[in-house]
């Protein structure tokens, strides 16, 4: 499986935040990609999931077989909000989304207990803490089995262990054959990954470099 992106753009109310952005990710791999405040990090991750349209280019899947006719449909997006609707448990949630993607992954008690909360599951999604929704939104990424997982600051609001285990799930899906688009301002150890720094994106190419954590 290699996703590609080839001469992207990325315009917001007529701002070019990036252009002409090509490089590959091949199963395995992780970019981990950063930039200030408004560089276009959620941009970028959301013209790969498909919710945006870019400029210019595109964001391509090749070799994924019959099972994944588009990136879009092997790809899980975490964007900045949860996806939790207020009024649903915990459970319910969850059940939703592992419907409503398909490819059902782990069971939601699994899930639940990857991210430590297991006795959660008939409590309403608003009666939790800011870093526990995060952490169920983490579990939603696991009731689903999507190979590309594209992560918005992901660890938003996580206590040191929750980040932790979180790196270890992440390696895990690279392991079993998924490929992780990461935009963060912090660091996380992902091991061997391709960095992307969109501030310097601004500058014409070269911005793109290999880093071991
Ligand atoms: N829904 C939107 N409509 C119009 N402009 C937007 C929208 N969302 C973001 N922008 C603009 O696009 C630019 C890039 O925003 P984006 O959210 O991609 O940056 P970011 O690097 O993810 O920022 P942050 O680090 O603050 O999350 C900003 O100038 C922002 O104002």
């Amino acid at each position: 499986m290699r996703l590609i992106l080839d001469g992207l753009a990325g315009v917001r109310t007529g701002r070019t935040l990036f252009s002409d952005l090509s490089l590959v990710l091949e199963t395995g791999e992780a970019l981990l990609v950063t930039g200030p405040n408004g560089s276009g990090k959620s941009t970028l991750l959301r013209i790969v999931a498909g919710l945006l349209a870019p400029a210019a280019g595109e964001a391509r899947l090749e070799n994924a077989g019959p099972e994944f006719p588009s990136l879009g449909s092997a790809s899980h997006f975490l964007g900045d909000g949860n996806a939790l609707k207020s009024g649903q448990t915990v459970m319910q949630s969850l059940e939703f989304w592992s419907r409503f993607q398909g490819r059902p992954g782990l069971s939601i008690d699994d899930a639940l207990a990857r991210v430590q909360l297991p006795t959660v599951g008939e409590l309403p999604v608003e009666a939790l803490s800011k870093g526990m929704r995060r952490r169920i939104a983490i579990a939603r990424l696991l009731v689903t089995d999507l190979p590309i997982w594209l992560l918005d600051e992901p660890t938003s609001g996580l206590d040191t262990a929750a980040v932790a285990r979180f790196e270890e799930l992440i390696a895990e899906r690279r392991r079993t054959g998924g490929i992780v688009i990461v935009a963060s301002h912090h660091d996380l150890r992902m091991g061997s990954m391709k960095m992307l720094d969109l501030d310097q994106r601004m500058e014409p190419a070269g911005s793109l470099e290999e880093q071991t954590t």
